[in-house]
This record gives C-alpha cells, sequence and structure tokens, in this order.
C-alpha cells in the first residue's frame, strides 16, 4: 500500500492519498501541476518535503524520464571508444532485464526479442523506452509507478502495455500511473485523481471523478502562447530563394551488416509539410538524422538540402542556419549546464550550450520567448533543474527563435500536457498557413495527424 498524508514540498501538496491493494491507480495532470515532483518523491529523488507519512510498498518498480536520462549518461559515462578501437556498444539490452528466459513472451511482444544483445545506446528512444518499461516489470515488484508510460511507444507497443498492465493488475500488483492527457487513462485503473497547481484537488473511483478530471486538465491553459503573426515580424531569414528543402534519392540507412532502410525517395518542397510515422526502430529518426547533418551517412547519401548537393563544400553550419530541430536525441544531449535563457538564446547560435556572449537584441528575443511559454520567471534557473514539460518547451523555443525555413520535429510534443500538446499543433497549423516554415514531423499518435501535412511517409 502507498501512503501520503499531510506532505508538501515546493510546488507540491498532498494531504491524504492512499493507494490500497486491488486498487489501480491513475493521476493526471498538467505540466505545472506537480505531477513531476510528486514522481521525483516516489522515486526518492528528492528529500526536501514534509510529511505526516510518507510510505511506500517495499518493493516499489519506477519509470521516470529523469530515471531513463540517468541510464543513458551513465552509459556515456561507462564509454570505452577510446580504449576499445572501435564504438562501444554499451551494456547489451538484456542486462537490464531479469530473467530473460522467463519472460520471453513478454519482450517478443515488445518486439525486443531480437534486440538483446544490442548496446542500450544503440536503441531508438522508443526501443530504450519499452527496455525500461521490462526493467521494471521483470523485477518482479509488488507495485509500479509509471510516469507517461505510453510516450514514446508505436500504437501496437501502446496496445500490448495496456494489456500486459490490464493483466498485472488482475494478479495483484499495485499500479499508479502519472499521466498529463486525459486519452492516456487506461481503461483499466479503478482510481483516479487530478493535481492542479500543485496539490491532489481531486481522487477516488474512477466512475465518481473521471469527468471531473477530464474537466480540470481541459481548463488548463496551456503555458504555450505564441502567436504565429509576432513570428512573422521575427523572421530573420528568406533562404537562398530555392524552393527546394530536401531531395534523397535511393536513401539508406545501416548500421554495420543490418539494413534500416533503403531505396528510399523524398522530395520537400516549400510548404510540403510532411509527416513522418511507423513503428518504433523503423528508422524515423536515422532519417532525419541524415538529413540535419547528425548522422555519418548524410554523406553517403545522394542528398541534397536547401538546392545543394550534400558534401559539395557546404558548411554544415550554413546549413543548421535554416534549420530548427527539437527530438529525444537532441533533448537527452543538453547535458551541459546552462540557463534556461541561454537554451533558447543558443539557438540563434546553433549550438547545444550558449558559448557566445549574446548582444542585447538577441537576449531581448529570448526573453521575449520565455515569456511566450510562460517560463520568464525562471530565466536564470538552470535548464536541468526544470521539469522534463518545462524543458521541452524551451527546446522549442530553441528551434523556432530564428523561425526557420525547415522544422525538423522528431516527436515534439512528448512530455507534454494535453493543452500545450494541442496549442503547439494549432500554432504548427498557423505556421502552415501563413507559410512561415516547412515541417518535417514525426508522431505516433493519430490524434496529431493534422490536416496540414501534405505527404506522409510510412515506415512498416
Ligand atoms: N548506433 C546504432 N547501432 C546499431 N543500431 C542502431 C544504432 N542506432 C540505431 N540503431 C537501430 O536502428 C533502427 C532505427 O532507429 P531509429 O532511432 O531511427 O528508429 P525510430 O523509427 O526513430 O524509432 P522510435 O519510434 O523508437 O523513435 C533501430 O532498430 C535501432 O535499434
Amino acid at each position: 500500500m502507498l501512503v501520503i498524508d499531510r506532505l508538501t514540498a515546493e510546488g507540491l501538496r498532498i494531504d491524504h492519498f492512499r493507494a490500497r491493494p486491488g486498487e489501480a491507480w491513475c493521476l493526471v495532470g498538467s505540466n505545472a501541476s506537480g505531477l513531476e515532483k510528486l514522481c521525483d518523491l516516489l522515486a526518492g529523488e528528492s528529500r526536501a518535503y514534509r510529511a505526516e507519512a510518507l510510505r511506500l510498498p517495499p518493493e516499489l518498480g519506477l519509470l521516470s524520464f529523469k530515471g531513463q536520462q540517468s541510464i543513458f549518461e551513465e552509459e556515456l559515462r561507462k564509454d570505452d571508444t577510446d580504449f576499445l578501437n572501435r564504438l562501444d556498444p554499451g551494456t547489451p539490452a538484456r542486462a537490464f532485464l531479469t530473467d530473460v528466459d522467463a519472460h520471453r513472451e513478454l519482450i517478443k511482444l515488445f518486439a525486443l526479442d531480437a534486440l538483446l544483445d544490442r548496446g542500450y545506446r544503440q536503441l531508438s528512444s522508443g526501443q530504450a523506452r519499452k527496455l525500461c518499461l521490462l526493467q521494471q516489470i521483470t523485477r518482479g515488484v509488488s507495485f509500479l509507478v509509471l510516469e507517461t508510460p505510453y510516450e514514446g511507444l508505436d500504437q501496437a507497443s501502446c496496445r500490448e502495455l495496456n494489456r500486459v498492465l490490464a493483466g498485472l493488475r488482475v494478479q495483484g500488483m499495485g499500479l499508479l500511473l502519472l499521466v498529463n492527457n486525459t486519452a492516456d487513462i487506461p481503461d483499466w485503473c479503478t482510481h483516479v485523481g487530478g493535481l492542479h497547481a500543485g496539490a491532489l484537488v481531486v481522487q477516488g473511483p474512477r466512475a465518481q471523478v473521471l469527468d471531473e478530471v477530464r474537466e480540470l486538465l481541459r481548463r488548463q491553459p496551456p503555458l504555450f502562447r505564441v502567436s504565429v503573426a509576432e513570428l512573422r515580424d521575427e523572421r530573420q531569414m528568406d533562404g537562398n530563394g530555392c524552393d527546394n528543402l530536401v531531395t534523397l534519392r535511393r536513401g539508406f540507412a545501416r548500421y554495420g551488416e543490418i539494413e534500416v532502410f533503403s531505396g528510399l525517395e523524398l522530395t520537400i518542397n516549400r510548404g510540403d509539410h510532411t509527416l513522418i510515422t511507423g513503428p518504433n526502430g523503423c528508422g524515423k529518426s536515422t532519417l532525419l538524422q541524415i538529413i540535419t547533418g547528425d548522422h555519418p551517412l548524410c554523406y553517403s547519401n545522394d542528398l541534397s538540402l536547401f538546392g545543394r548537393r550534400r558534401g559539395s563544400g557546404e558548411s554544415i553550419w550554413e546549413i543548421k542556419r535554416q534549420m530548427g530541430i527539437v527530438s529525444a536525441d537532441l533533448h537527452r544531449n543538453h547535458r551541459i549546464a546552462g540557463s534556461a535563457l541561454a537554451i533558447v538564446v543558443s539557438g540563434l547560435f546553433d549550438s547545444i550550450g550558449l558559448y557566445t556572449r549574446p548582444n542585447s537584441a538577441q537576449e531581448q528575443l529570448g526573453r521575449r520567448w520565455l515569456a511566450r511559454l510562460g517560463l520568464e520567471s525562471k530565466a536564470g534557473q538552470p535548464f536541468r533543474r526544470l521539469s522534463y514539460g518545462e524543458q521541452r518547451l524551451l527546446l522549442l523555443a530553441r528551434a523556432l527563435i530564428k523561425v526557420p525555413r525547415l522544422l525538423i520535429l522528431d516527436e515534439p510534443t512528448q512530455g507534454l500536457d494535453e493543452s500545450n500538446r494541442l496549442a503547439l499543433l494549432d500554432f504548427l497549423a498557423g505556421i502552415a498557413e501563413e507559410e512561415l516554415a516547412t515541417m518535417l514531423y514525426v508522431s505516433h499518435r493519430p490524434d496529431e495527424f493534422r490536416d496540414f501535412f501534405r505527404q506522409q511517409i510510412s515506415f512498416q
């Protein structure tokens, strides 16, 4: 049983909460609701709280964005590439799991069976997330806390996860899900609660409180409030006038002997907003990294960007100057010290972190962006200390600050709550209407497949 009584911490207050045996809970809250703070407390990462009681089940498994980031950073620390004379693949996936043989079926359900000998850092973001989920599930704990567990999973994996969790519940596993979109409240939850402005304001049996919880989230105004009209005036580049932004002929990607895709034809002219879909691990991020120049295969592919053949003497900075990028990879690589303001302004320099002193106009522009995200009071706070959702908003601002010609958005709404997600999508629709930028957008969520996309690349 999980017990919380009279708990207060910065940004969080819970008077009374019980997750009793036989109950399956889902707590819902927006990005600023305190949900992530609660997750930190349950993970034992924050000791700055006072409580009459905070009793956690003795065998507790927990999946969170922060936990996943720690695994990634630990893998980087252990990297022995310099000593090995070859790329260090890192800890193999199987080492994260308990009793692989006993869990073969489960591992297969999540399409990880062929990847058990692959290093953690060689997994796609969805594959890594599924591995972290299975790491917790296979440990045989009696209680699981999962922060937005469906995020980043393809549709088939979401369905499987739902089925698996429903089964675990029937077997007596205690479950507490923390989600920020009401669409992610699973049917099998017996109890639901809602956080608002740092407090658990509603909780109870699902049938009694579900509508109230939904309404709570629906009423929450988004932090992301950006007007497309303002951006028109802030546009800094017209480019070289070339309408062709990307042409990839017979595109291919492989890692060693393993082919990811081949024979891919892609043409993106100005206004050809392109949606990329497909299951976890099919090559969506690899394709985008080839386009952004963040993958070594960008040189061996027949690729032209902004009218110039890649590898014809242009600098990567000339290319990056015309792109704005948001991805899970970029997010997890933001391990640098830097304030919220610095991260936003770094978008003008295309660097991870800020190494050039911005002039006052650039700084003012950065502050304007923070205000548009409702984060102006956090300008000086370290990026890494902000919540995952706030970090994601800052990375969006970093990508948008120069109003680039090509916006490359690889699951940009990860970590955003319902209202911010909708606000971002409406904003992108406005960008498309005003022809301010052309978008290349990866998503697993059908509710993000908006009308403004003019073409779709669907990997199988
Ligand atoms: N460094 C690497 N070495 C070997 N294989 C890799 C490496 N990086 C990625 N892969 C593999 O390449 C495939 C494509 O990965 P990619 O990240 O492009 O997938 P994705 O479609 O973006 O997946 P997701 O939906 O999970 O984000 C995956 O099967 C992944 O395991």
